[in-house]
């Protein structure tokens, strides 16, 4: 078994870059303007996987820039919680941190969430924030297309460190995280994030948003779609089926999901997906044990109002 990097002597077992954003909850179910009282967390997509994999004991980087306001010390306060290693994370005295508030559902659909991160000290990210000797003393790079999102810029630096990560002989993973409303177009989107999955070892798309970037309409279809470009493994999310895989050696499964009887909030399992696939690839498992590992994250990440409350530690995780 590949051991990872317990001692934290520098070296992480991941880097990682994106936005955090304040985050309420609405306590009421309904419109969110009539909902009066919500409650606090912390969003971002690239942040809750390094939450998730720093609680099962990874020594993680993650890369950002936060405004210097009351979110960004927020921010901070939560890396430090989780031990995540924010020796790259820019205090940017010019531009805020982002929020978002989210709606209560009770019925299992998706929340509403409206965005207030336009213009955001993380949307500054650039390729100026890539630190050679901090990323690459990273075995693995996680991308998600949420930070590719954010600007011109921030696009650029997600091109930049996959770029520098590969020539350094890196494994990388690519989430699409689709937010079509921070994209200038569909098309623009579609060729973007393409080229980031391509640059990656393992490609992590839920079913629909596979089938809008390939025009596959099958799992299948979506998955030799990036073996046939040279992605090694994707790993297709179907929702409360579970999961399905293809690798380039055309070793392929399906894995059932955990059935949830009580989803309180379905934001954030494909983050907790992503947290047990990577975490298990990481330390030598199967991909069928490590896709396993991620429906049963993605289940419990489904069971709490947070993006990442509902992340195990490693304690947890075996109970
Ligand atoms: O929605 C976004 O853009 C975020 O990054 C916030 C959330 O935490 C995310 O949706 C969960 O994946």
């Amino acid at each position: 078994m590949t051991m990872l990097t317990a001692a934290h002597n520098g070296q992480l077992d991941v880097v990682t870059l994106g936005e955090a954003m304040a985050m309420f909850v609405a306590t009421q179910t309904g419109d969110l303007a009539d909902v009066e009282t919500f409650t606090k967390r912390i969003a971002g997509a690239e942040l809750n996987v390094a939450i998730g994999l720093a609680r099962l004991g990874l020594n993680v980087g993650w890369v950002s820039r936060v405004g210097n306001d009351t979110f960004g010390r927020f921010t901070l306060q939560q890396l430090k919680k989780e031990g995540i290693n924010a020796k790259q994370v820019t205090v940017d005295g010019n531009y805020p941190t982002g929020f978002q508030i989210k709606s209560k559902t009770t019925d299992g659909t998706d929340p509403s969430v409206e965005y207030f991160r336009k213009g955001s000290a993380a949307s500054h990210l650039s390729v100026d924030d890539f630190n050679r000797e901090y990323f690459g003393s990273a075995r693995h790079l996680h991308l998600s297309g949420v930070a590719a999102a954010l600007s011109g810029q921030s696009l650029a630096l997600c091109h930049h460190a996959a770029r520098e990560m590969r020539a350094m002989g890196k494994t990388i993973s690519f989430d699409p995280n689709l937010r079509p409303v921070l994209w200038s177009s569909q098309q623009v989107m579609i060729e973007q994030l393409n080229k980031l999955a391509l640059a990656a070892d393992w490609v992590l798309p839920g079913l629909k948003e596979g089938q809008i970037l390939t025009g596959q309409s099958t799992p299948e279809g979506i998955a030799d779609f990036y073996l046939e470009r040279g992605v090694q493994a994707v790993i297709i999310k179907t929702g409360p089926d579970g999961a399905w895989f293809k690798t380039a050696a055309g070793d392929q499964a399906v894995v059932a999901a955990i059935k949830v009887d009580n989803v309180v909030d379905t934001v954030g399992a494909g983050d907790g997906f992503a947290v047990g696939t990577l975490s298990a690839l990481l330390e030598g498992k199967t991909l069928k044990q490590a896709v396993q590992r991620g429906n049963k994250i993605g289940s419990l990440a489904i069971q709490a109002i947070g993006d990442s409350e509902g992340l195990p530690t490693r304690a947890a995780l075996a109970e």
